[in-house]
């Protein structure tokens, strides 16, 4: 459904480029969820407005890759005219619905007019469509929240309603960036489970963004792990948690609360990640991964596959991460 080759996200002049995002590939199949996980600054969210269409102006530029819906190549088209080119649709969710939705118009009439731009209905038809997306996305009481203003709704019901704006394109790929970050954990688990059964409804991909190891562990199907601008691992979820090969994953696993259940203090991976345009030559790990070597230093990694589906990028991968 969605293909991103290599795709390069630049700031900077052409002549003195400075990547944010460098040579990011990964396939997403219809109905598929991928995780995209990675800590605060590696270019999550870069990666994802780019294959929006959606990078800030003036600022980051697309400098090499393609972004290929269902084949065609959207790379420079901005969303619009993706749809008025036939190039499929793919609709965006953030963490924060209060920064997108409208405070002083009623929850109906911004579903409606996200239909009436993409169906090209009358008022009519768009607001019977608007109720039925405040029920695929299972808010209560459909009827009465189309005359509701956001300031009325709790944080989990009003990112319900971003979902079914995010619908009303009929999108075949929903990119989620952080959706849930903002929610208390039993709404999140709730919110998490619908973008789940909206997937499996209507057979649309999902590209789920987060620095959460958790959220990706209960919700995606595989999971591509960032670092300094690199997918440095990819993999099923399964195979990822239970047989990580990348020293970076394996850190980012050992932080995680779940695995030091008790203990006092929980382990970190230390350093920083290198700013971008500080990036040197080998691999950008080096600095912290504690089983670097000398090559590392100087050569750049090469990306192998390590077991089916499973791909890395590192020249020493870990062989002995078994179940744990
Ligand atoms: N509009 C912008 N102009 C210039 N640089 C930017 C802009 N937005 C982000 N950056 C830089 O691009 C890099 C990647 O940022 P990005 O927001 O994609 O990271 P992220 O992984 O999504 O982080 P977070 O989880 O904190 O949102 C960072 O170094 C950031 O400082």
């Amino acid at each position: 459904m969605l293909s991103v080759r290599d795709l390069t996200v630049s700031l900077g002049p052409a002549t003195a480029p400075v990547d944010i995002v460098a040579g990011v590939s990964f396939e997403l199949a219809k109905g598929e969820i991928l995780g995209l996980v990675g800590e605060s600054g590696c270019g999550k969210s870069m990666t994802s407005l780019a294959v929006m269409g959606l990078l800030p102006q003036p600022g980051p530029q697309i400098r090499a890759g393609r972004v290929l819906l269902e084949g065609s190549d959207v790379t420079q088209l901005q969303p619009w005219q993706r749809v008025e080119a036939g190039h499929g649709r793919m609709a965006m969710i953030f963490q924060e619905p209060m920064t997108s939705l409208n405070p002083v118009r009623r929850i109906g009439d911004q579903i409606a007019e996200a239909v009436r731009v993409h169906d090209r209905v009358s008022d009519a038809p768009a607001t019977a469509r608007a109720r039925e997306l405040l029920e695929l996305v299972r808010m209560p009481d459909p009827a009465m929240q189309l005359s509701a203003y956001p300031h009325q709704l709790s944080g989990g019901q009003r990112q319900r309603i971003m979902i079914a704006i995010a619908l009303a394109c009929r999108p075949q790929v929903l990119i989620a960036d952080e959706p849930t970050t903002a929610l208390d954990v039993t709404i999140q688990v709730q919110v998490l489970g619908l973008l789940r059964e909206l997937c499996n409804r209507l057979d649309m991909a999902m590209l789920f963004i987060t620095h959460d190891m958790g959220v990706i562990a209960q919700l995606a199907d595989r999971v591509s792990v960032m670092y300094a601008g690199r997918i440095v691992e990819t993999a099923d979820v399964a195979a990822l948690f239970g047989r990580p090969r990348h020293h970076y994953t394996r850190g980012l696993m050992d932080c995680m609360p779940s695995r030091n259940f008790g203990a006092r203090r929980l382990p970190t991976i230390a350093g920083q990640p290198p700013a971008p345009g500080t990036v040197g030559a080998g691999c950008v790990f080096a600095s912290r991964c504690p089983a670097v070597r000398e090559p590392c230093r100087t050569a750049d990694p090469p990306r192998a596959e390590v077991s089916r589906g499973h791909e890395v990028l590192c020249a020493f991968p870990l062989d002995d991460g078994g179940p744990r």
